[in-house]
């Protein structure tokens, strides 16, 4: 069982057990935390640093000397140094000669540089063995051990050996280290902690269009509507009930497009009677974000389920009950219906299993979990369960709605009810998906997927081709 140092004590370690010595260029922020983090772990740490005499804040067991005299210590030499400043290195070429530099630098920009530091560093010294490494790891992170976000340590370069050293000393250090492959993956790397969100970027946009839109949607139907024909100010309804049409809304209409994207990519496979041609790459990406869409269109459900929550303590809906109970009293008899105490219990019963199902989904999203299950028990919650939480979901605005579907009293100015919008993505789709699981469509959807080609011929001269 290999050791790793999560955030014990400094060991006391016997001299007999003492690990290698590594070299860390630059007593900066970075240099001082991962100096701080490898003596923790056992290893002896010698600082190269411009001014040694001036260096303050340092490990104690660490020694600090001249960039020239630390280099000779060690083989392996971190350099803790913004690329800028990578100048000097020339001039210390004959001592670095063979040693393993591992370049933990970053940029302020995405692709600022034509090549990635650890390559203009390989091209600065080029007796060296560059790794890049522990650029995604931040100074304050390891100093405080909060290495949750960034337990992962991305690691790229051209010899393998010196690599799997560098690898040893991320693993000893309790982190994670993934192989990238050749230096040329650095560029990749370098990019990485620059990005903010990729993968949420279009949906967060979406979701935002998509409720921006069924906003003002609500307020025309619901507030100006009434005021322009009745004088009615109906403006209090922006506060819960506006936000409790538009939330629901947006949910089942981003889980629709959770699965829509399956649908679409089934249909493409079998038109081209291949799945060996690529998806449009709108297609791919859009598949690629589909957690994140499904995750936004969780969180609007919650947010749904809280607005409903206090619909019988806001006034409006006290105020509403208090004259019903009057006029009940004055007409005496009013008959229990129990097609209605049936429409509105199953509407709200559909509602709580498809939200208790919507949950689940999110909850086998978690990495902790969705690490413990294998790929087809992950695709049968994610997919099958998925569907069902669609299905139930869309029931239940179904049921919600009624008779009032389409109903012309209910049309303002042409305008249906606000959840009329939410059905046309979901409806669309499961109808479809009905016709996708047809059995002789499903069987050939499925040799498909096991690679069957309607006509390899044709396909192989086309293969490559990306879209349509
Ligand atoms: C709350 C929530 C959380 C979510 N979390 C995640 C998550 O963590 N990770 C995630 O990936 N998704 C997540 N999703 C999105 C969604 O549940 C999954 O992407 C789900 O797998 C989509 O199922 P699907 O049937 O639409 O598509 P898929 O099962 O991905 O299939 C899509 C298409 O890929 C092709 N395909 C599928 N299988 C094969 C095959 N064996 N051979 C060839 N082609 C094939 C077919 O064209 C198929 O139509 C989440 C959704 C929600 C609502
Ligand atoms: N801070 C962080 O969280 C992270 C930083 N990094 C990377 O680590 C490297 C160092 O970052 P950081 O420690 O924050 O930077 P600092 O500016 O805090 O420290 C850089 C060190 O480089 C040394 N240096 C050598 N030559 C020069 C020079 N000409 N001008 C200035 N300094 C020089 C200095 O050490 P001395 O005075 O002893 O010579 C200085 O302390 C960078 O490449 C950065 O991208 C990577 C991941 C996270
Ligand atoms: C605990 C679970 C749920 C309960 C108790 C519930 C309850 C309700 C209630 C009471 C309404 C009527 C609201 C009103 O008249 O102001 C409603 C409407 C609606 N619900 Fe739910 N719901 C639940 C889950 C969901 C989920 C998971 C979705 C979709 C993903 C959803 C989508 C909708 C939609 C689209 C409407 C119509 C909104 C409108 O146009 O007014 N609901 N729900
Ligand atoms: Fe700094």
């Amino acid at each position: 069982m290999e050791k790793t140092c999560t955030d014990a004590l400094p060991l006391t370690m016997n001299s007999s057990e003492k690990q290698e010595t590594i070299c860390i260029f630059g007593t900066g922020d970075f240099g001082r935390s991962l100096g701080f983090k490898m003596i923790q772990c056992g290893y002896s740490v010698v600082f190269g640093s411009r001014n040694p005499q001036m260096s303050s804040l340092l490990p104690n067991g660490a020694e600090v000397l001249s960039y020239s005299e630390a280099a000779q210590n060690s083989d392996i030499i971190i350099v803790a140094i913004h690329r800028e400043h990578y100048d000097f290195l020339t001039e210390l070429a004959e001592v670095l000669n063979g040693k393993i530099l591992v370049d933990v630098s970053n940029n302020l920009k995405i692709n600022q540089y034509p090549e990635s530091n650890a390559e203009y560093l390989a091209q600065l010294v080029p007796g060296t063995r560059v790794v890049k490494a522990f650029n995604t790891v931040s100074a304050w992170a390891l100093q405080s051990g909060a290495l949750d976000a960034s337990r992962q340590v991305f690691a790229c370069g051209n010899d393998s050996k010196a690599k799997q050293r560098v690898m040893d000393i991320v693993r000893t250090l309790g982190l994670t280290p993934l192989d990238q492959g050749s230096l040329v993956a650095a560029k990749e790397i370098e990019n990485y902690p620059l990005q903010l969100f990729p993968m949420w970027r279009f949906p967060i946009y979406l979701s935002a269009v998509l409720c921006i839109f069924l906003f003002f949607y609500c307020v025309v139907r619901e507030v100006i509507y009434p005021y322009v024909y009745k004088k009615k100010d109906e403006t209090f309804r922006m506060a819960i009930s506006i936000p409790n049409r538009v939330f629901p809304i947006a949910a089942l209409t981003l889980l629709a497009l959770v699965y829509l994207p399956g649908v679409i990519a089934a249909i493409l496979q079998l038109y081209r009677g291949t799945k060996y041609r690529r998806f449009p790459d709108w297609l791919d990406h859009w598949m690629l974000c589909r957690k994140q869409l499904g995750l936004i269109a969780l969180g609007f459900a919650f947010l749904h389920v809280l607005y409903t929550l206090v619909i019988p303590i806001r006034y409006y809906v006290r105020w509403k009950l208090r004259n019903i109970t009057v006029t009940q009293i004055a007409n005496k008899d009013n008959p229990l219906s129990t097609s209605s105490a049936w429409h509105s219990d199953s509407y709200l019963a559909l509602g709580i299993l498809g939200f208790f199902l919507f949950v689940l989904l999110g909850i086998t999203s978690l990495p902790s979990v969705s690490n413990t299950v294998n790929w087809r028990e992950f695709r049968f919650v994610q997919s099958k369960l998925g569907y069902l939480t669609l299905i139930l979901c869309t029931a239940h605005t179904l049921a919600y709605g009624g008779k009032r579907f389409l109903s012309p009293s209910t049309l303002r100015w042409c305008l249906p009810s606000a959840y009329v919008l939410a059905l046309i993505i979901p409806c669309t789709m499961l109808v479809i998906k009905f016709i996708l699981i047809m059995p002789c469509i499903d069987k050939t959807l499925t040799r498909i997927r096991q690679g069957w080609e309607r006509n390899s011929k044709i396909s192989s001269a086309l293969n490559g081709k990306t879209d349509i």
